[in-house]
Order: structure tokens, then sequence, then C-alpha cells
């Protein structure tokens, strides 16, 4: 369905990518989305021109709400879109590289150790069998030259580093003795081991409480700087990607209606659909959104 809303009076502020073949390595932005189309067979778009770019070590969010093309747009970036729908045209860039041209083959060093992501129900992406520890160490061991040991020892390492308390215990625990907030944090563990540039966080905190969603947010947020890791955030929540990402796209019905730096656009929205998210988030959840302005300082 076409966006009957008029456009943004603030235009999106991010530069607008020039093709994969122009740029020079060197002054690319890690990853950059240009007019990105996807579609049904029948030619009816989904994601109808959608450009971004997320700096080395950068953080944005991706807003709006159900069906307006966030995953779909992830899932662009991470290769796989779902069957029954295809990248029809768009450039999309990362580290220099032109991803729309890479075969199967191409993408294995890529995704899941330069580019990575964390979903929703971490608890459907782990082996309900194997002890958490031993799946983490085996992800390590995939992505490096680890010794079994040095492999389990580094896993506990990484598990204390994103918060998990008693980690060694949290090793042997099968993933049905964890909660949600542990389980995240084991996945996000795992998505981090081979230490991607990027990482994709599609609704990830959205299954957990506010309380344990806060402190994932906080680990998401401390990964960014202490491993220089690009984030894109995926959330319906404006107070999630407030507490992460400087940078905010705000997406409805496929488009890009209003994007720029978060406080700014979360604080003084321009569009007409913005403001409205900002005043539903206001009156359903005005706890978590005026803690996320007084950390922005908006
Ligand atoms: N495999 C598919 N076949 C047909 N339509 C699809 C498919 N995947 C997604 N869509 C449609 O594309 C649109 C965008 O979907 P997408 O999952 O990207 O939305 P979203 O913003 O991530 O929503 P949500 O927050 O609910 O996940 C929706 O209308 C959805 O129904």
């Amino acid at each position: 369905m076409p966006c009957r809303t008029p456009p943004a009076t603030r235009a999106p502020s991010f530069p607008a990518p020039s093709p994969a073949s122009e740029r020079s390595p060197m002054s690319d932005p890690l990853l950059s989305v240009a007019d990105l189309r996807i579609a049904l067979p029948n030619g009816t778009e989904l994601v109808r021109g959608v450009s971004f770019s997320v700096e080395r070590g950068g953080s944005l969010g991706i807003v709006g709400e159900s069906g307006s093309g966030k995953s779909l747009t992830c899932r662009a970036v991470l290769g796989i879109v779902p069957e029954g729908v295809a990248v029809t045209s768009g450039d999309l860039a990362f580290d220099g590289v032109d991803l729309r041209s890479l075969s199967y083959e191409q993408w294995m060093p890529l995704r899941g150790r330069r580019i990575s992501a964390v979903f929703q129900d971490p608890g459907s992406y782990l082996n309900p069998s194997i002890p958490v520890g031993r799946q983490l160490a085996e992800a390590l061991r995939a992505s490096s030259v680890l010794t079994r040991k040095e492999a389990r020892t580094r896993a506990v390492e990484l598990f204390a580093s994103l918060g998990l308390r008693d980690p060694h215990r949290v090793a042997g625990q099968y993933p049905h003795e964890l909660s949600g907030g542990m389980l995240q944090r084991v996945l996000i563990a795992i998505a981090i081991c081979a230490d991607p540039q990027l990482l994709i966080a599609d609704e990830a905190t959205t299954a957990l409480d506010v309380t344990v969603q806060a402190e994932v947010l906080d680990v998401l947020a401390d990964l960014a700087v202490t491993r220089d890791l690009a984030i894109v955030l995926v959330s319906h929540d404006l107070a999630v990607v407030a507490q992460v990402c400087e940078n905010v796209v705000v997406m409805r019905d496929g488009v890009i209606v209003e994007a720029g730096r978060t406080a700014e656009v979360l604080g003084n929205p321009q569009h007409e659909y913005t403001q409205l998210l900002v005043t539903d988030h206001e009156r359903y959840g005005i706890e978590n959104y005026l803690a996320a302005r007084e950390l922005l300082h908006v």
C-alpha cells in the first residue's frame, strides 16, 4: 500500500551513498544501502527505495510499525531475503564489497563472521541438547585456530564479558535452564565471537521484560564502544533505539519517512508519522521514553 503521508520536512540527513563502483574504500562508511527495492514476483514492492549508511563503530536504529519493511531490509543486508521476495534494485555495499554480487560461497566468510545478527526468540537458535558453553566454544573454533580447551576458556571469558554472572556454571547449562535475558546474551556471545564489524539486532530484546531488556541493550552499547562494532538495531520501540543508537531511520510502508540523529528525530520529530510514534510512546511507555530522553539529554 503506498504511503500517503507527505514527505518529512527534515530530509534524511545521511549522505546519499554513491554507487559502489564510484567509492574509494578509505572514505566509505562500513555499510551503505542505496535505493534498495524488494518486491514480490508480481511486482508489488515491499521495500521502496531505502537508503542509509552506517559508519564503522556507528549505530543505527530502524523503527517503524509492523510490516514497514525493517526486517526485509536487514535480511537483504545479510543476503537472506525469504523465499518469495527478491531484491530487485539498489546498492548494498559492506566495507567496499558489493553484497549483491556475491555467490553463496562468497557469502560464507562474511555472514556470521564480519556481518552477524541476533533475532528475537534466542532459544530457537540454540541446540537444546548441548550446553551453551560448548555451543559457543564450537562457534569460536569454527572461526579461529583454538584448541578445545582454549575455546572453552575463551567461551567462559566471553560470557563473563557480556555480564553473565557465574559464567562457568552458565557454560555448563542447557538452553532450557537459562532465562530469556541469559539466552540472548549467549546468542550475542555467539554472534560476536568471530569479532564481526557489523551486528544486526532485529527485535532482539522485544520478548524480554523491561529491566532485562535495558541490561541487554547496555551490553550492545558497550560492545559498540569496546569492540568498535557497528550496530543496526531494529525495533518498533523508540526507547530501545534511543538507548543504543546515534542515528535512526523511521520506516513506514517500505519507505524511510524521516532520518537523522536519534536525539533530534525523537526530540523534535518533523514527519507526522514520527510525531505519532513519539506521541503513542509518550502515552503508553512514558517511563521508558523519558528515561531514554534523559539519557540523550534532549
Ligand atoms: N516472504 C514473504 N512473502 C510475502 N510477503 C512478505 C514476505 N516477507 C515479508 N513480507 C511482507 O513484507 C512487508 C514487510 O515485512 P517486514 O517483515 O520487513 O516488516 P517489519 O517492519 O520487519 O515488521 P515486523 O516488525 O512485524 O517484523 C510486510 O507487509 C510483510 O507481510
